[in-house]
Parts: structure tokens; C-alpha cells; sequence
């Protein structure tokens, strides 16, 4: 599964964030270090589902053409600067960021924070300072991993059997590092890490890792941020949300309070619902900060990060092409992410790697063609994948 980790400098509302994308129960609160162990969850991103195209009202899978794909979400405790040198709570939260695809970088907007996540007045720390140290960080923390293991590699090197190239791809395996990503960026940056000292990592480190886990900033907690910092922080390209309005909405709309649907621009307040003056109230300004923006935020960074980053499309696997059902005549069952570029081969081994072996022809339900093994799927494609195993 697609993993998006939530990282940032303490109490910038990262488990906010998790708790409106997952609704499961974490703790929250207005000082630094509230989260210690990372948590674990279940996110999803928001697709159109082609049951609409295809003309069946109600798929079963989506709620009125709005279909949900599961992703992990992974929330992680705060870093400070400095943290890879095993200052704030260690250097170890670094490492939960090993199974991320791509990150989620979370910069509080208001100012109403210092470096270290300590609350102050609002808007007397420049959230724009907070946008580069997580990437140094990030960086220091592989030049470290990997500075342990140079002085081997380096000697290692001198034998010409020895591959550089793949030693460090195997030190840096956990995190999800290939062998293609650790040549071409030595080959990007034109250098030759046989001949590289430890202490000419850091750029190497650097784009290894923007290639690797792709980031997005995101300014949070707009609803309290001022315009100023919020236009200041989007011209370095941070997305502006509020966790917390979308936490609320996500509560309200799972009381039966209003009806939302995740990524929706608005909500509405359903007639006949028991809420207090001060709840109508607050959902009133959420509405307010919602048309500003066109929404919370949240689920457009998840798709963000998703579609964009990550270059993912939705695919759906059918067994039956002209209804395209399941076995149990379950309609589109499936939504699988896969990387752009995915063919309807891979597809069959993500269904299962016997079905991948067995692949004979693909069927493109839509159209009712047989497609080539060789081709390119698209978003919202519908396949049949027929292998000699069942
Ligand atoms: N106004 C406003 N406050 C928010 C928002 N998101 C989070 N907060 C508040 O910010 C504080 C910190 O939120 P958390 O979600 O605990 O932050 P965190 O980043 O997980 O903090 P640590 O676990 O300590 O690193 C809490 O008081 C939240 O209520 C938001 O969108 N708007
Ligand atoms: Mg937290």
C-alpha cells in the first residue's frame, strides 16, 4: 500500500491532521512532544468512480460517483532542528519515516509556535523559517547512515569486482532506496562515489532523498494564520489547511450532524439536527473559512500527495468485462493505485503474483478491445486480465 508519512516540527497539529484523515483515536494537545510512538492508519484518496461513466446508479463501492481508495498514513512524532544530531527526543523518529513514500511536511501557518513546537504569541515566529530544516534534517540523517558504512564501502571499492553503486544501495535498502535511484543521481550530479569523501555526501544525500520521498508542505491551522503568512508561505509552495476545521466536519458529519463528503468544497447542515447554538456557530465559521479556501485542505493534499507526487492512477481489475462484476457479480470491486506508466501485466501481478504469471491477454472493459501487454494504462481504467491461472 501507497504510504504518506505526516512529519514537522512539534505541536504544528500533525496528529490533528491524522486524527480528521483517519478518525481514529489519538491524543492532541497544545504542547510539544504529544506524540511519541508514531501512529499507524488508514487514510484514503478521493477518485471519481466510473461506475458514473458506465450508467449503474450506486456501484455499492462509492457514495454518488465519490469513491474512496485506501492509503497508509503514517503520523510521526515532532522534529526539532537539529534532531539528527539526536537533539528534541532523539533521532530515532527519523526512522519512522524509512517506509514513507512521500511526505507530508506540516508547517504550523499561524506563528503561534517556535522552532521547537513551544507555543508564543501568535505571529511572532515566521512559519516561512520552518519550511527548509526538515529537509537538512532529513539529509543529515542519511549522510549519517551512510557515513557509517563509508570507510567499508571506500575499501571495498578499491577492488574492481565491487560495485559502489549497489553497496549503497544496500545500506540505504530500508529505505526503500533502489539501485536505479542511487545511479541516476550520482549520474545527475555528475559525480563518482568511488571517489566521493564522507564529507561530500550531503549533496548527494540531498537529491537522493527529494527523489525518493517527494515532500509537500502544507501550511496548517489557516483558520488562524494571518493572510500575510498564509500568501507568504504559499509563494514557497505550501498547500494552506486547517486540520482542525476538518476534524470537526469529519466529527459532525459522523454524529449525523451535516452531511460532508472528504474533499468536498462545503457541507450542509441537515434540518431537524440537535445542535447547540455554540456547535451551529462554530460549524457556521468552519463554512465561512471553507468558501474562502474551497474547502479544508486535508483531502486535496492527500490526492495531492498521491496523484502528483507519487504519479499514482486508480486502475479497476474485473473478472466479468461486460458487467464488469467479480465472480459474485460484485460491480467494480477493486480500486488499485499503481505508478503512470503501469501496464496491464503489472496489473495482473499485483492481483496476484500467479495470475502475473499466467498472463496471457488483457481486455479493456470499456471499450470490450483486447489491449497489448506493452500498454499504458490510464486513470480509471477498467480491465479484464485473462491468465491460464485462475
Ligand atoms: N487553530 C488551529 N489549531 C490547530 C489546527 N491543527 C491543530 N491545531 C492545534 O495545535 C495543537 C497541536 O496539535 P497536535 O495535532 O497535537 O500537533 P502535533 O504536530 O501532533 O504535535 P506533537 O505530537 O507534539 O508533535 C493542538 O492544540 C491542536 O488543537 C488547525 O488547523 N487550526
Ligand atoms: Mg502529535
Amino acid at each position: 500500500m501507497i504510504t504518506l508519512a505526516l512529519a514537522g516540527k512539534p505541536n504544528c497539529g500533525k496528529s490533528t491532521f491524522f486524527k480528521a484523515a483517519t478518525m481514529a483515536q489519538v491524543e492532541i494537545a497544545n504542547y510539544p512532544f504529544t506524540t511519541i510512538d508514531a501512529n499507524n492508519g488508514v487514510a484514503y484518496v478521493r477518485t471519481r468512480c466510473p461506475c458514473q461513466d458506465l450508467g449503474i446508479n450506486g456501484c455499492g463501492n462509492c457514495t454518488g460517483g465519490v469513491r474512496f481508495v485506501p492509503v497508509a498514513l503514517i503520523d510521526v512524532a515532532g522534529l526539532v532542528p537539529d534532531a539528527h544530531k539526536g537533539r528534541g527526543l532523539g533521532n530515532q523518529f527519523l526512522d519512522n519515516l524509512r517506509q514513507a513514500d512521500a511526505i507530508i511536511h506540516v508547517v504550523d501557518a499561524s506563528g503561534a509556535t517556535d522552532a521547537e513546537g513551544n507555543p508564543v504569541d501568535p505571529g511572532s515566529h515566521d512559519p516561512r523559517e520552518d519550511i527548509r530544516f526538515l529537509e537538512h534534517e532529513m539529509t543529515m540523517w542519511v549522510v549519517g547512515i551512510l557515513g557509517k558504512h563509508w570507510p567499508r564501502l571506500q575499501r571495498q571499492a578499491q577492488q574492481r569486482t565491487f560495485d559502489i553503486i549497489d553497496g549503497v544501495a544496500d545500506v540505504l535498502a530500508g529505505l526503500g532506496i533502489t539501485y536505479e535511484d542511487v545511479k541516476d543521481t550520482a549520474d545527475e550530479l555528475g559525480i563518482d562515489l568511488r571517489r566521493t569523501g564522507e564529507e561530500d555526501l550531503e549533496p548527494f544525500c540531498e537529491r537522493l532523498l527529494q527523489r525518493t520521498k517527494p515532500v509537500l508542505f502544507i501550511g496548517n491551522k489557516m483558520d488562524t494564520a494571518t493572510p500575510e503568512m498564509l500568501s507568504g508561505l504559499k509563494d514557497l509552495g505550501a498547500v494552506p489547511v486547517s486540520a482542525a476545521a476538518e476534524l470537526a466536519v469529519r466529527m459532525a458529519a459522523d454524529g449525523g450532524f451535516i452531511e460532508y463528503v472528504p474533499g468536498d468544497p462545503s457541507f450542509a447542515i441537515k434540518p431537524e439536527t440537535n445542535l447547540s447554538a455554540q456547535q451551529r456557530a462554530g460549524l457556521e465559521k468552519i463554512a465561512v473559512l471553507m468558501a474562502e479556501h474551497g474547502g479544508t485542505g486535508v483531502q486535496g493534499v492527500i490526492d495531492r500527495a498521491v496523484y502528483e507526487l507519487l504519479d499514482q492512477i486508480v486502475v479497476y481489475p474485473v473478472e466479468d468485462e461486460h458487467h464488469y462484476t467479480d465472480k459474485q457479480g460484485r460491480v467494480l470491486p477493486d480500486a488499485f493505485l499503481m505508478r503512470r506508466g503501469s501496464t496491464p501485466r503489472d496489473l495482473a501481478f499485483r492481483v496476484h503474483s500467479d495470475i502475473g504469471e499466467g498472463f496471457l491477454y488483457a481486455v479493456d472493459a470499456r471499450s470490450g478491445m483486447r489491449i497489448k501487454e506493452s500498454t499504458e494504462l490510464k486513470d480509471g481504467d477498467i480491465i479484464k486480465i485473462v491468465s491460464t491461472k485462475k
